[in-house]
């Protein structure tokens, strides 16, 4: 079965949806609903998945630091998954789209029956012109959070499976820097983008660091992760900065913006 020509997932981080005192980026969180309603507008279909529920949750609460306890960790998520989504669906609601909620385990993968009842779901949801939004249902998984054996991983593995799951054309992953460097550029300031890598190999994941800020998981190794899922089924993955929610236009018109992986031929 081949890709959907015109449907799109895009991945948003905890880092471009909190300011620094780790409170809602409220712009950033409005132009990106603006952005993909009028990329809906165009005749895309769009499917958003969004991080940013323990670090929002974390803040309503009044912790300090981010909790280690996994309880603790799971709470705050429940906290800030409501919070998300009220805010996304008065940003949506403005821009007249209609968003819906997926929380999901890596278990509701695995089965082929709830498999098929999700892309159902996806799908039912697209066709009504809705926009789904999906995280990761950390409330009641312990492995999507903690564990090193996890399917998932963080929410870019996430975006990718859902990727796959629904035969998207493309995978945008919008994080809190330009794309893959050819070092981290936190550490060297000197550090070039990379365009476009056709090929993900280990001297790819040998420039990959870790998370650039206290609130990101995973950093550039789970977004190579990601893009090596969705590459292998040909969708094309792009790494552009979040910052910059304009870009996600040419993106979709095939434009260079970021680092793009080529997807496989298949
Ligand atoms: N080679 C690299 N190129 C670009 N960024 C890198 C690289 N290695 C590590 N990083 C770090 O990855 C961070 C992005 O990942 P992360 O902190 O998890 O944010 P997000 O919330 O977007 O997932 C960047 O801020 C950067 O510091
Ligand atoms: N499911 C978690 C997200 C974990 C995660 O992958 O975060 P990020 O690296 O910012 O995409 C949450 O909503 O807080």
């Amino acid at each position: 079965m081949g890709l959907y020509q015109n449907r799109i997932v895009v991945k948003v981080g905890t880092s471009t949806l909190t300011n620094d005192v780790g409170k809602s980026d409220l712009r950033a969180m409005d132009n990106l609903a603006r952005v993909l309603s009028d990329i809906q507008n165009m005749g895309y279909e769009v499917i958003l998945v969004s991080s940013g529920a323990i670090a929002v949750g974390c803040n309503k609460l009044g912790m300090r630091t981010k909790p280690t306890s996994m309880r603790m960790k799971q709470a705050a998520a429940s906290v800030g998954q409501c919070s998300i989504m009220y805010l996304y669906d008065k940003f949506f609601n403005d821009y007249d789209k209609i968003i819906g909620q997926i929380l999901l385990n890596a278990e509701d993968i695995e089965q082929e029956e709830k498999k098929d009842n999700l892309t159902n779901t996806f799908d039912a949801l697209l066709e009504m012109g809705a926009i789904p939004i999906v995280n990761e249902n950390d409330s009641v998984s312990y492995t999507e959070i903690e564990s090193e054996e996890r399917l998932f991983g963080d929410n870019d593995m996430l975006s990718a499976v859902v990727a796959v799951l629904c035969r998207a054309n493309k995978l945008i992953i919008l994080s809190d820097i330009d794309g893959l460097f050819d070092s981290d550029p936190r550490l060297h300031p000197n550090a070039k983008l990379i365009e476009r890598i056709d090929r993900i190999d280990e001297s790819v994941y040998s420039i990959a660091g870790g998370a650039g800020s206290k609130r990101g998981t995973g950093g550039m190794k789970t977004k190579l992760q990601a893009a090596e899922l969705a590459t292998a089924q040909g969708i094309d993955t792009i790494i552009t900065n979040g910052k910059n929610t304009e870009a996600i236009y040419n993106i979709v018109k095939g434009f260079g913006a970021g680092t793009l992986f080529k997807g496989k031929q298949r």
